[in-house]
């Protein structure tokens, strides 16, 4: 963990740097895949699954009575704590449900927008280092909300080559029956493609590895859309004396676990809260199961000392962190401010886990900075917006001439002719109308 005292401008560069490699450190890699599943289908990705996950497999498709049975494996405690989770998850992405917005534009020329669903979309669920059966319900719930007809899941197979058991029930609890046991930038490349076993899709949503995030980029260049890259977790944590250490180390080393390449940054107006958080972090680090990884994600991982509020506030934005947490009394100030953030969490009772699991917003977020430009996965991520209108012949004679002066000065001639026509009509019809004078 590296200390920066006071930093100035020359250290920002450090500072919002991060610890994956770069897009065209991979590039190469994901090229070559993407090029063999595109060609090979099928024997491609069970040659890529068996290079990178270790399995050879002959089959990728979970039939629904192995769905079925090792969804019956979970808990009770656990299945009861799923559905209070895909209840609070669903109220929330229920609430985005917008209404039509229909506006008279001009007297006779009515307009509006309407949501249908992406017909075909692909989720990807984490499994490399956990199973994220989390991210299921993350993106099922507001899939099923918006209306999706085709929803597929590809996920990786755990060392046994099945599907984990707690994956199964989220997806069956959630009315998701295809899914495919293929992981990484193969699973990227075969919902790009489509092989003889798994479709293609629309649009491809979910977290993962640096080698998935890459991945998901390329495959925009075959027209697929994605919902972000969400790639290794990163959280930033603001705070002052009012912030307790323990709970802040606590959600820094919730972040820290998900792999080595993830990020926690602290920065407080405080001296002593650092020192009491790096005494916390130390001591409760010890005692994690996940503690190789954490270690490692700690050391790429930076505490930050300001003075004012206002470089708070700079701070954040500058770095635009997938989650991020406020603990300081000056709360309104900061949240006016912030501007580049993924989700955030405010207060000391407020861990960022909560959001990964159980308040209801959507844990799949945009990491590496892309929270200047995107937002998290939500149910308007799943549904594209389409604009009507209907005018009539008295709103074509209200703007018919604007429409025909505008045609003519770009000198698209047949534009202006599709109004004239009907111009000429109305004026026809109706004699008493000001296009006759
Ligand atoms: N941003 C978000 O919203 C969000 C949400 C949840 C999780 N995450 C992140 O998702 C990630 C999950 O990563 P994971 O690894 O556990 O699971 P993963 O499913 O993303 O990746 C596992 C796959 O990576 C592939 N792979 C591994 N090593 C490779 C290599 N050297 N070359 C090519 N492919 C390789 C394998 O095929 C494997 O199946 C974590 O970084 C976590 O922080 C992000
Ligand atoms: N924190 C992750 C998003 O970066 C989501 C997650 C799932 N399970 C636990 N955490
Ligand atoms: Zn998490």
């Amino acid at each position: 963990m590296k200390v920066i005292r006071e930093p100035g401008k020359e250290q920002w560069e450090e500072i919002l740097a991060r610890p994956t490699q770069r897009f065209e450190q991979l590039e190469d890699t994901v090229r070559e895949i993407f090029k063999e599943v595109q060609q090979q289908g099928d024997r491609a990705v069970l040659k890529f699954t068996a290079k990178f996950d270790g399995l050879e497999l002959d089959h990728m498709k979970v039939p629904s009575d192995v769905i079925e049975s090792r969804a019956k494996d979970v808990p009770d405690a656990l299945k009861q704590a799923i559905e209070l989770a895909k209840s609070n998850i669903t109220k929330f992405h229920k609430a985005q449900i917008s209404e039509r917005v229909s506006v008279e534009t001009s007297p006779g020329v009515r307009c509006w927008q309407e949501k249908r669903p992406i017909e075909k979309v692909g989720l990807y669920i984490p499994g490399g280092s956990a199973p994220l059966f989390s991210t299921v319900l993350m993106l099922a719930i507001p899939a099923r909300i918006a209306g999706c007809k085709e929803i597929i899941l590809c996920t990786p197979p755990s060392r046994d080559g099945e599907i984990d058991p707690a994956i199964c029930y989220a997806a069956k609890s959630c009315g998701i029956d295809k899914i495919f046991k293929v992981g990484g930038i193969q699973a990227i490349a075969a919902m790009t493609f489509g092989t003889e076993t798994i479709p293609a899709v629309y649009k491809i949503f979910g977290p993962g590895n640096q080698y998935v995030t890459v991945a998901k980029q390329w495959a925009t260049r075959y027209g697929i859309a994605i919902d972000m890259p969400a790639g290794p977790s990163e959280l930033m944590v603001v705070a002052d004396e009012s912030a307790d250490a323990a709970f802040v180390a606590s959600d820094l080393l919730s972040q820290a676990e998900h792999g080595p390449d993830s990020q926690v940054i602290l920065v407080a107006t405080s001296e002593s809260l650092l020192s009491s958080v790096a005494g916390e972090l130390k001591e409760q680090l010890s005692l994690l199961p996940r503690k190789d990884i954490a270690e490692k994600a700690i050391s790429n991982s930076k505490f930050i000392y300001v003075t004012t509020e206002e470089q708070v506030a700079e701070l954040i934005n500058a770095y635009g962190p997938e989650h991020l947490i406020v603990c300081m009394e000056a709360e309104e100030f900061i949240v006016n401010r912030i501007i580049n953030a993924g989700s955030v969490f405010l207060g000391n009772y407020t861990p960022e886990s909560a959001g990964d699991y159980a308040s209801g917003t959507n844990h799949t977020l945009p990491t590496n900075g892309y929270a200047r430009q995107y937002s998290g996965v939500n149910l308007d991520s799943f549904t594209k917006s389409i604009t009507f209108q209907k005018i009539t012949a008295d709103g074509m004679e209200t703007i018919g001439s604007a429409i025909e002066i505008m045609a003519e000065a770009e000198g698209l001639q047949a534009h202006k002719n599709a109004v004239t026509l009907r111009l000429r009509e109305i004026a026809k019809n109706n004699p008493e109308s000001a296009l006759n004078n």
